[in-house]
């Protein structure tokens, strides 16, 4: 996937453009993205050009409050989110208020009341790439602005059958590919959530028993924002036996987000994660990673490049790369996790 990213292609010249608005009104030349198919919808911005649209606001977030938000034990430095995700909070409470404006000029010009719905965005990419860490970081801020203090996050793995019902379709080997979920439950849940519905309510996956949990539920109460996190959130529409056209998750949300990266950067990333979880979460009895605890480093590496060859890799690259291109904003991350480049969707 090295050099594939996005809609493709090398970026050439011209055009101008700025965020503004508080993001210190930096002017800065745009350019276009030639693909092969012709120009993108995107302007590409290096990581130096996306980091002087930087707020002046002072960063909302303390040392302490980042070390809760790092995934698992790799913690997102400061400066990572001063320079990267702190412009993209900004950006994104653009779009609240100017998603709202024109969501109040339709119930005017239906002489409707015009009660605020939530702002719904989707965070979309590989098992690994960083979506849970994304997700935290931007409801962290999100909440940080004075119109946006009540974020929601939910995750799409609550949509997942349960194992019994995957083993019964001899889906087990499949987890995580569009057809493990319960696609229409999932578009009920978000369209209940963006239409105002008071209590909407979701499934919980458990990752230490590796199956949803039965009678447990996670409650969403009309938030302002809600971010959906997951590998699918972008798939398109489903098409009925008739070949209708059907909704795509994706129709209802205001803003997507793709984390995308090398996949063989995405792929240690895998590894590396499995190997931390063998000496924390594997260790306890409950988890269905158990009997995995006890592997040597080698075999431990084995296994998990097992899982990532036959069923994440697999999907990143039959299933979700191809939803790239459906994204407000990719966010291209480099080895070490920084961020070397941003496409916005302009067109
Ligand atoms: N920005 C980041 N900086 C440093 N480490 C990160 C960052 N994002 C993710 N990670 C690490 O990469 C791994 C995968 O991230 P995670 O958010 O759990 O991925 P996903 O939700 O896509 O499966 C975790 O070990 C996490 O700590
Ligand atoms: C639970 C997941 C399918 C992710 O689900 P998501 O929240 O992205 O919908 C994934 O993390 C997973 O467990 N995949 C199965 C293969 C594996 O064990 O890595």
């Amino acid at each position: 996937m090295t050099g594939q990213h996005g809609p493709g292609g090398s970026t050439t010249s011209d055009g101008i453009g700025s965020i503004g608005h508080g993001t210190g009104g930096v002017s800065v030349r745009r350019r276009p993205v030639f693909t092969d198919q012709g120009v993108s919808p995107y302007v590409e911005l290096d990581r130096d050009e996306w980091a002087a649209l930087a707020p002046s606001t002072p960063l909302p977030l303390t040392a302490a409050e980042l070390d809760r938000l790092s995934g698992l034990g790799d913690p997102i430095d400061l400066d990572e989110v001063a320079t990267i995700y702190l412009p993209l909070s900004r950006l994104l409470n653009l779009y609240v208020g100017s998603v709202g404006s024109l969501h109040r000029v339709t119930s005017t010009f239906l002489g409707e009341r015009g009660d605020r719905t939530p702002f719904v965005i989707g965070v979309g990419g590989s098992v690994a790439v960083g979506k849970s860490t994304t997700a935290r970081v931007l409801r962290e801020l999100l909440a940080r602005w004075p119109d946006t203090p009540r974020v929601e996050l939910v995750t799409t793995d609550g949509f997942l059958y349960p194992n019994a019902v995957l083993q019964e379709r001899g889906l087990m080997s499949r987890k995580g590919f569009p057809e493990s979920y319960d696609r229409r439950a999932l578009l009920r849940f978000v369209a209940e959530v963006k239409s105002g519905a008071a209590e909407v309510r979701a499934p919980r996956y458990d990752h230490l028993t590796y199956d949803i949990v039965s009678g447990d539920e996670i409650v969403v109460r009309r938030p302002d924002v809600l971010i959906v996190e997951g590998l699918n959130v972008l798939q398109p529409a489903q098409h009925d036996e008739e070949g209708a056209g059907a909704l795509a998750l994706s129709d209802f949300f205001d803003f997507s987000v793709y984390v995308d990266a090398a996949v063989e950067d995405i792929e240690r990333w895998y590894v590396e994660r499995f190997l931390r979880l063998r000496q924390t979460a594997f260790t306890d009895p409950q988890s269905f990673f158990h009997r995995f605890a006890a592997l040597t480093d080698d075999e431990a590496v084995a296994f998990a490049r097992g899982i990532w060859n036959d069923i994440n890799g697999p999907n990143l690259l039959q299933n979700i790369v191809p939803t790239r291109g459906r994204a407000t904003l990719v966010m291209v991350k480099g080895p070490d996790h920084s961020v070397s480049r941003i496409r916005l969707r302009k067109l």
